[in-house]
């Protein structure tokens, strides 16, 4: 009998091709035979608008969905990151891989460069959460809205459209781009999003059983995914898409899930935070405690003035 084939469907950007080659080593050491399928997606296509105004829901993620349904793909591969908190009902996610370092990092060919010193500096980020925590926690600090995968970015960076950019370590780390990383931004401070560092692996409900099982064991990691349930329980609660400056970090330690995150408004006025702990095997539950912590503790007040403005953002 000749190799079962895994068609692996993911977006062409650099950082998207690494992680769909990794996935394909982890499937080919699995036994199967991986073949790699480039899908454009709208987020990849419109470039001259910010992801606020485009509206967040599946930007990066619709057109590789419909390739599942459509059986053109066995999985596609996404930033655990970039993935809505709840999937259709026919979708599912089969694997999280192992989590890279989770910090976000902050990127300059100027090594004077520093958040800290006092000093104006333009850091370029389209995300909604690092602009709120850099208002909130380095308030001398200038932002421009900055778009596009890293290589752009990078580019813009070069041409000096801005002082320093902030990424995820992740992405930084994968492209070969370590060098240029003038700081690691504390945890505290600079909670990462739900699932930084992470890569998903999703299928359609209807994908041969024995395939989604040898996926399964050959790409996900347990304490990973602990993780990443507890997050996304979280981030499902609070029903924020990626333009929602929302933030989680589990870790686990010793068969004890541990959170920290919250909320903060977009004029990084208003900071929510919180953590708790719990078993692992309540990840689910200990996400939901977290979210209705912070909603109760002024949570819910934040999230309906972001909703409100973002709306009024993408109508204008
Ligand atoms: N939103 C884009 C995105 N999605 C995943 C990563 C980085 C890699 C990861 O977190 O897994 C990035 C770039 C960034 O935020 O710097």
């Amino acid at each position: 009998m000749s190799t079962p084939t895994v068609r692996i469907g993911t977006r062409g950007s650099a950082l998207a091709l690494w992680q769909a080659y990794h996935i394909a080593s982890l499937i080919t050491a699995g036994g199967l035979q991986p073949e790699i399928i480039i899908i454009e997606t709208k987020g990849d296509k419109i470039l001259d608008k910010s992801l606020s105004k485009i509206g967040s829901k599946g930007v990066f993620t619709a057109e590789l969905e419909e390739g599942l349904r459509d059986k053109s793909i066995d999985i596609a591969v996404h930033s655990a990151k970039d993935l809505q908190s709840e999937l259709p009902e026919d979708l599912e996610i089969i694997a999280f891989t192992e989590r890279e370092t989770t910090n976000d990092v902050l990127v300059s060919f100027n090594k004077q460069v520093s958040l800290a010193d006092g000093n104006p500096w333009i850091i370029g980020t389209s995300s909604t959460r690092r602009i709120a925590m850099l208002k909130h926690f380095f308030p001398h600090i200038k932002t421009v809205d900055m778009r596009g995968n890293l290589q752009t970015r990078l580019r813009k960076l070069q041409e000096k459209q801005c002082d320093a950019i902030i990424l995820a370590y992740a992405g930084v780390h994968r492209m070969n781009y370590d060098e240029h990383i003038v700081a690691h931004l504390s945890l505290d401070q600079f909670t990462p999003a739900v699932g930084q560092g992470s890569v998903a692996v999703e299928s359609a409900r209807h994908l041969d059983i024995y395939k989604r099982q040898i996926i399964r064991e050959s790409c996900n990691h347990p304490s990973t995914e602990a993780c990443l349930l507890a997050e996304r329980a979280y981030l499902s609660k609070l029903q924020g898409g990626c333009s929602i400056p929302v933030f989680a970090l589990a870790t686990l330690s010793n068969h004890i899930l541990s959170i920290r995150g919250g909320i903060i408004s977009l004029d990084g006025k208003q900071l929510i935070q919180k953590s708790f702990q719990r078993t692992s095997q309540e990840a689910a539950l200990l996400g939901n405690q977290l979210a209705e912590e912070v909603l109760r503790a002024g949570g819910d007040k934040i999230l309906h003035d972001i909703k409100s403005t973002l709306k009024e953002i993408r109508l204008g």
